[in-house]
């Protein structure tokens, strides 16, 4: 098939791509701001919370479909869907003015976040959805007090692998919390929450000592730094012989985890179609800058003896290094 040439000069394989170039840019902009923050992290998050209304199954929903968005008065008073409804103010005026379908503004917005994100792989992307027909039910996005064993049914039951689940937990690399403990909005779960590298991996394997706002809620456990809010459930995936493993691998291994994670991403957007329904727009995703370090560290005044060894057959390193300097706290993510 010949190459397509779209207004601002690009080819194309398909022309229908052509359309999504200047969506990418405002995104971009209007949206996101130019930068891998709040914005970008809300949609990578709503990627996943949209997608997983799914079973392999039936019964829970069309999946990646836009209906966090088309039905966000019935998904949006759902507590795990708690703080979308910002998100969900940008994009849905977005794509109506852009005329785009919801399915397509989170899933392909969420491949242009992440080339925002220093380190992040280019993600496999394909748009053309239909809009929703139907809101998903409640209970099929995990909460972060849910055991392990849970959330690994829940996501068994969308088609992921325990590997697969905690590949697509590398996105935690650039993530904060706003609603667990709302005095703290915008804590990160890494020291690095605008680079899409494999810290959170390292930082959750570290001994848990301190509580960054006032004390405990549901959901959260104690963190190794000031400033650094660790969810319960990725505290106990990096600790559960199913996943500790995996867990550990990603911390030693930035390419290895993003790789993962791409393929795992697009697996996820993908979820309510097949492919062969949609067109694949990748050719037009940018590839995000590289991270500025190949390797994890530890944060200043930590060691390899901070580290919970959770693996049973592969001894965590002692090779990596202390980042210099004395114990800082964690910068929050700046609002947008
Ligand atoms: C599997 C179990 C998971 C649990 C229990 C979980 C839980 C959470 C919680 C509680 C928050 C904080 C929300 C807030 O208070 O504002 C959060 C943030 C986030 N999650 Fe997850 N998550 C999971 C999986 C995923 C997956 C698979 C993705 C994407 C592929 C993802 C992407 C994100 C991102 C990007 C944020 C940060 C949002 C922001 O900073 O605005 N999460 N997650
Ligand atoms: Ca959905
Ligand atoms: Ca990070």
């Amino acid at each position: 098939m010949p190459r397509s040439t779209c207004a601002d000069g690009t080819t194309v394989q398909n022309a229908a791509c052509c359309a999504f170039i200047p969506v990418r840019d405002a995104l971009i902009s209007d949206i996101f701001e130019g930068t891998c923050g709040e914005n970008a992290h809300s949609t990578v998050r709503i990627a996943f919370h949209d997608a997983i209304g799914f079973s392999t199954s039936g019964g829970k929903g069309g999946g990646a479909d836009g209906s966090m968005i088309a039905f966000g008065d019935t998904e949006l008073a759902f507590s795990a869907n708690a703080g979308i409804d910002e998100i969900v103010d940008d994009l849905m005026p977005f794509a109506i003015q852009q005329g785009i379908s919801f399915g397509d503004v989170i899933q392909f917005g969420s491949s242009v976040a992440l080339s925002l994100c220093p380190g992040a792989p280019v993600v496999q992307t394909f748009v053309g959805r239909g809009n929703a027909t139907a809101p998903a039910p409640d209970g099929t996005v995990p909460d972060p007090f849910n055991p392990v064993s849970m959330i690994l049914a829940r996501m068994a039951d969308a088609g992921f692998s325990p590997d697969e689940v905690i590949a697509l937990l590398a996105s935690h690399s650039i993530a904060a919390q706003d609603e667990i403990e709302p005095n703290i909005n915008r804590s990160p779960f890494d020291s690095t929450p605008g680079v899409f590298d494999n810290q959170v991996f390292l930082e959750v394997q570290l001994r848990g000592t301190l509580f960054p706002g006032n004390g405990s809620h549901e959901g959260e456990v104690e963190s190794p730094m000031p400033g650094e809010f660790r969810l319960q459930s990725d505290h106990e995936f990096a600790r559960d012989s199913r996943t500790a493993c995996t867990w550990q691998s990603f911390a030693l291994n930035q390419a290895l985890m993003a790789q993962k994670f791409s393929t795992a991403m697009t697996k996820l957007s993908l979820l309510g179609h097949s492919q062969s329904d949609l067109i694949d727009c990748t050719e037009i995703i940018p590839q995000a800058p590289p991270s500025p370090r190949k390797q994890a560290f530890f944060p200043a005044g930590q060691t390899h003896d901070d580290i919970e060894q959770a693996c049973a057959t592969q001894a965590f390193p002692t090779t990596l290094s202390t980042q210099a300097g004395a114990t800082t706290s964690v910068a929050r993510v700046p609002e947008q």
